[in-house]
């Protein structure tokens, strides 16, 4: 809640300030011309989001594309709409006026697909799975409509043999098992070297084993259960896939024995993985990390970029020169040094490859809502003189 808060008051101030940004002149080698530009709203915007973080996903579009000057229709996800609901409410009250803020709520297909194809929409913004992302586009692409796209991860944590253990330890717990792993930039694969693979496993497990793992309303809850059953049952099936093709379940993989309902999972770790295995190349979207060990720096980089998204990396060592080398040779659109999550509204936000393209929060993210418009003027007495003039009457 906070930082949606946090959102609407950096973007208001980024709209004030954007005022005052209007009109920049651009140096031309031609004295006689002078030019200007202009940023505009891009116009009625669509913005589908996901389950995860319903509030938080929603206002960082809402509140760049209302600070851009557009007008937005939101589609927030069909399990989760309530908090979006209550933020209409609230823009009722605070006197946001009528149809500035749509918000349309429905089955994917049903109320968003309408906003990728319909000609009055001008721009797609959208956060999910990849799947819906390439038919967001491709229907876009019939309007010639643009679209920023934030979608599924797969993203490494490197750990150095370098660091100490509890620290790295807990970082990358919270890659993983933080909101149950529902989170599109947590470190999902784990690459340890060798020299602390096992030591770091066995304060990995006694780490996970404390975890309380309750009712989040319940005080110290620091797992919850996943959002749906569906969501459940394809956490179960990604961890049953991996035992049969060869994996070890190190810890967890089941409900935990002390709660009986609910769609809980315990915090999962998985190691004797390869990379070709389906828990090494697809997104679980749950708590669950599977575990590689390298040898050398260059073994972490490629095994690290082994795969088709590109949201985030993170890198745990107390050697800055090799921190610094790793953040250039990631292939993603975030890189955490020493830490794994921790986000600020004021730096860019999104991914390369199949993680989608745009970037969300900060200036990035009221781009995203802006179109560049030039003026250019000819600022001469004298005639143009490309065509010979004719005659005179
Ligand atoms: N990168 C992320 O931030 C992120 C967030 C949530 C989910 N995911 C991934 O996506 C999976 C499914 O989660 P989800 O159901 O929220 O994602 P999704 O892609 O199915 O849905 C996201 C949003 O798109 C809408 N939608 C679905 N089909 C559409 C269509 N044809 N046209 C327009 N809009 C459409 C949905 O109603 C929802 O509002 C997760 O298991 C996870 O792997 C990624
Ligand atoms: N630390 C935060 N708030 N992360 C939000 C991540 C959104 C993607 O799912």
């Amino acid at each position: 809640m906070e930082d949606a808060a946090v959102c609407f008051e950096y973007y208001a101030d980024l709209a004030e300030s954007l005022d005052e940004k209007q009109r920049s002149p651009i140096s031309l080698p031609m004295e006689n011309f002078k030019s200007h530009i202009l940023k505009e709203p891009i116009g009625v915007v669509g913005l589908i989001t996901p389950w995860n973080y319903p509030l938080l996903m929603a206002t960082w579009k809402v509140a760049p594309s209302l600070a851009a000057g557009c007008t937005a229709v939101l589609k927030p996800s069909e399990l989760a709409s309530l908090t979006c609901l209550e933020l209409g409410a609230i823009c009722i009250e605070v006197g946001l006026p009528p149809g500035v803020l749509n918000i349309i709520t429905g089955l994917g297909p049903e109320a968003g697909g309408p906003l990728s194809s319909h000609p009055h929409v001008d721009k797609v913004a959208f956060t999910g799975s990849t799947e819906t992302g390439k038919r967001i586009m491709t229907a876009a692409a019939q309007m010639v409509k643009p679209v920023s796209l934030e979608l599924g991860g797969k993203s490494p944590l490197i750990v150095f043999d370098d660091v100490d253990i509890d620290k790295a330890v807990e970082w990358a717990m919270f890659g993983i098992f933080a909101n149950a792993g529902q989170v599109c930039s947590a470190t999902s694969r784990l690459l340890l070297h060798e020299k602390i693979a096992k030591q770091f496993l066995d304060r990995l497990v006694a780490w996970a084993k404390n975890i309380k793992v309750s009712d989040p309303l319940e005080e110290g809850c620091r797992l919850g259960s996943v959002v749906s059953e569906g969501q459940y049952e394809k956490i179960k099936k990604f961890i049953s896939t991996a035992r049969s093709e060869g994996a070890t379940i190190l810890y967890g993989g089941a409900r935990p024995q002390h709660l009986g309902r609910g769609f809980f999972i315990e915090p999962t770790i998985i190691t004797d993985v390869s990379t070709s295995m389906q828990i090494w190349r697809e997104e679980v979207f749950g708590p669950v990390v599977c575990v590689k060990e390298f040898r050398t720096e260059s073994e972490a980089v490629e095994l690290a970029n082994d795969t088709h998204y590109g949201l985030a990396g993170a890198v745990i060592s107390n050697d800055e020169e090799r921190c610094e080398r790793i953040s250039k040779a990631l292939h993603s659109g975030i890189v955490w040094i020493n830490c794994s999550q921790p986000t600020f509204v004021q730096a860019p936000w999104g991914g390369n490859k199949r993680s989608g393209f745009g970037r969300e929060l900060g200036q990035w993210g009221l781009d995203n809502y802006l179109t560049v418009k030039q003026v250019t003027k000819y600022c001469s007495d004298e005639p143009w003189g490309w065509y010979q003039p004719p005659s005179k009457l």
